[in-house]
């Protein structure tokens, strides 16, 4: 079960609860990336990308080369470090300071969320943030053979894929395949297992309350449960994304959306429960360095279409966000639309 138990802290405003039926999404753009494996159709491919990009936020990808056996070993490490008693996960639990390993107590807007989750950075010792607020320490649990090596394996494959769709991004907004490249040099990425346990009330709880994702790109892999909505833009409906096997959900995340000067956008999503079956899922969250200055990219911009954000650090917003995720607090926490600039007028 997760060691979860029902109270008022995972209670979501009404407005924001489930219904009982949720859509199943049709039409969620699913783009073969076969094409580029074979080294050709790259320009058909960059405009699928921007049109998914622009008009979801969110796609599916196949034909995207990452070995089935790598998946499925950091799925079958995934659901053996869950399945460890308490204590196993209690030695690799996160604290403020060190905010990698395990925890049960995340908040998405103030909100408690019904999972657990495991955060890691693999193929690195640790990662600096900003003025030193964070450092990224591995925490490895000890009685789960085989964790840390598909791990790393599932980590090599997944950095591979992220900077395929980094070019295709780049081609699509018209600008040099590496243009964003640069920007990956030390990298604030992670993986995050996380685990939803069966829920009494899968009609007042969310496993991940809505939010849009803050980094790059999330390549999330989702078993065949499903549970994971997103929020349609052409009428703000939830619509609930049907596992496809053998594929990654991408999410454009903020990042792209500044980077873009808004012409594509993160999508908004968030996760049901239910009450008879467990879901487990994997997102790797593609960030940037944590020195980085985000900003509407200069080739973007011009004198009809200025800036519509002010530069911010990457390093102190992950910071900020990841702390105010950590425990209750009672402010909003940071947002991009707090470096919109107010335009016009
Ligand atoms: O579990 C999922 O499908 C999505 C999780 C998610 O949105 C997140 O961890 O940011
Ligand atoms: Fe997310």
């Amino acid at each position: 079960m997760g060691g979860l138990s029902m109270n008022e802290a995972f209670v979501q405003a009404p407005e924001h609860r489930p219904k009982p039926t949720v859509v199943e999404a049709s039409g969620i753009p699913v783009i073969d990336l076969s094409p580029l494996l074979a080294g050709d159709g790259v320009d058909a491919l960059a405009a699928e990308v921007g049109a998914a990009s622009r008009d979801w936020g969110f796609f599916v990808v196949v034909g995207h080369g990452v070995p089935a056996e790598t998946v499925a070993r950091a799925a079958e490490a995934q659901r053996a470090f869950f399945a460890l008693p308490a204590e196993g996960k209690e030695a690799v639990r996160r604290s403020e300071a060190e905010p990698l390993g395990y925890y049960a107590s995340e908040h998405t807007k103030n909100v408690r969320d019904w999972k657990e989750v495991f955060d890691l950075v693999p193929r690195k010792t640790h990662v600096a943030l900003a003025d030193g607020q964070l450092v990224f320490d591995n925490k490895w649990p000890q009685d789960v053979p085989g964790f840390r090596e598909s791990l790393e394996e599932y980590d090599a494959a997944m950095e591979d894929l992220a900077f395929k769709l980094l070019e295709l991004i780049a081609r699509s907004l018209n600008l040099r395949p590496d243009r964003l490249h640069g920007f990956f040099k030390d990298q604030t990425t992670f993986i995050r297992l996380n685990h939803y346990p069966p829920c009494p009330s899968p009609d007042l709880a969310l496993g991940v309350g809505r939010h849009k994702d803050a980094g790059a790109l999330t390549i999330l892999y989702q078993d065949d449960t499903g549970g994971l909505d997103v929020r349609r833009r052409s009428d703000g409906e939830w619509v609930r994304v049907k596992p496809v096997p053998n594929s990654f959900i991408i999410n454009v995340g903020d990042l792209i959306q500044v980077w873009s000067n808004d012409r594509y956008e993160s999508a908004e999503h968030r996760v049901s429960v239910n009450s008879a079956k467990e879901r487990f899922s994997m997102p790797y969250f593609f960030n940037p360095a944590s020195y980085t200055m985000v900003e509407p990219l200069e080739e973007l911009v011009s004198e009809e279409n200025p800036a519509r954000y002010d530069a911010y650090n990457w390093g102190e917003f992950f910071s900020t966000r990841k702390n105010s995720n950590f425990k209750k607090l009672d402010v909003e926490n940071v947002q991009i639309a707090h470096f919109r600039k107010s335009l016009g007028a």
